[in-house]
């Protein structure tokens, strides 16, 4: 017999115990939009999450599409800002970043899912009241210790989560699709980092595991190597060297406040590599930082 089927044989037979393990889990992916990459990549990363629904696990996905918002503000000749990862938003801006998100990418998502057979349903967080915000405020940390608040416009963190309509959608073996966008109590749309919205759901949901899917192999340390293991104390000392900054303090926060919540483990890894979800969840090799308390 060709030895490649035997290979395949052997893979799919040790996946049994991570199989098991998984059995009936519910995980929630951040599929951050440096992340996303070409029609490929994305065709490849929608037959694995059928593949995981397939096995009975539960892929919960809130995307991200921080480099599509880029280009249509551009196209406008809108200009944008970040302050510790997160985008300063008026009011013409959320405008765009909720069609953005809501819109093209929520709906190629949803598409290239339904594209590999599975049943993929997009949300916002204004469905059913999934994510109720709160104006954000970003803490910032001055050279000399102290700190200030930096006021961010329409960003919202979600300060009432009500994940039923998740779960419904779960229970009848649809694949729920997030777009990162709140209602306010008053009538306003807020943007939610991606991030941020992906750790709210997870802990509401308790979900198994929280995965952050990213351009980075990990979280790496000073001098650029990937840690495979991090506690929440390791995150908080890399963070206060400068080590963790950028993009990276909304996932390391993220994922701190998840496991708080009572997600048993997040992983930061490169959502670019081939197969990396299967690998992480389905594997003993594993893939990227595992942060757990
Ligand atoms: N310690 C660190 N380890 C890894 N990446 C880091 C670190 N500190 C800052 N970063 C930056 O964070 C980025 C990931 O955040 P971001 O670009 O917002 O990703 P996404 O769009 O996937 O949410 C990396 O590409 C890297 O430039
Ligand atoms: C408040 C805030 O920063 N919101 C993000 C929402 C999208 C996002 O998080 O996209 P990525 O995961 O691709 O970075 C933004 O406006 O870019």
């Amino acid at each position: 017999m060709n030895r490649d089927w035997i290979a395949t044989a052997r893979t799919l037979s040790e996946a049994l115990p991570y199989l098991q393990r998984y059995d009936g889990a519910t995980v929630v992916i951040k599929f951050g939009g440096h992340a996303m990459g070409d029609d490929e990549a994305m065709e490849k990363f929608a037959r694995d999450i059928v593949l995981m629904k397939q096995c009975n696990v539960h892929p919960v996905i809130v995307h991200g599409g921080g480099p599509m918002i880029n280009d249509l503000l551009k196209r406008l000749d809108i200009q944008s800002d970040f302050v510790a990862g997160k985008r300063v938003t008026d009011e013409a801006t959320v405008e765009v970043v909720e069609m953005v998100l809501t819109g093209r990418v929520n709906k190629r998502i949803v598409q290239a899912i339904n594209a590999q057979g599975g049943k993929a349903v997009g949300l916002s967080g204004k469905d059913a009241n999934l994510m109720v915000c709160d104006k954000a405020l970003a803490q910032l940390t001055g050279p000399d210790g102290t700190v200030t608040e930096a006021d961010l416009g329409f960003v919202g963190d979600p300060a009432e989560v009500n994940p039923d309509v998740v779960r419904t959608f779960l229970d009848s073996d649809f694949i729920p699709v997030i777009a990162p966008i709140g209602a306010g109590r008053n009538g306003e749309t807020y943007n939610i980092n991606g991030d941020t919205a992906a750790g709210a759901i997870a802990a509401a949901m308790k979900a198994d595991r929280l995965l952050l899917l990213t351009d980075v192999a990990g979280v790496k340390d000073a001098s650029g190597d990937v840690i495979t293991s991090l506690s929440a104390e390791d995150v908080r000392r890399l963070t206060a060297e400068g080590v963790i900054a950028g993009g990276m303090i909304p996932k390391t926060e993220t994922a701190l406040a998840a496991l708080d919540g009572g997600v048993r483990a997040v992983v930061i890894l490169d959502g670019r590599a081939p197969h990396a979800c299967l690998l992480e969840l389905f594997t003993a090799h594993g893939a990227g930082s595992l942060i757990r308390n």
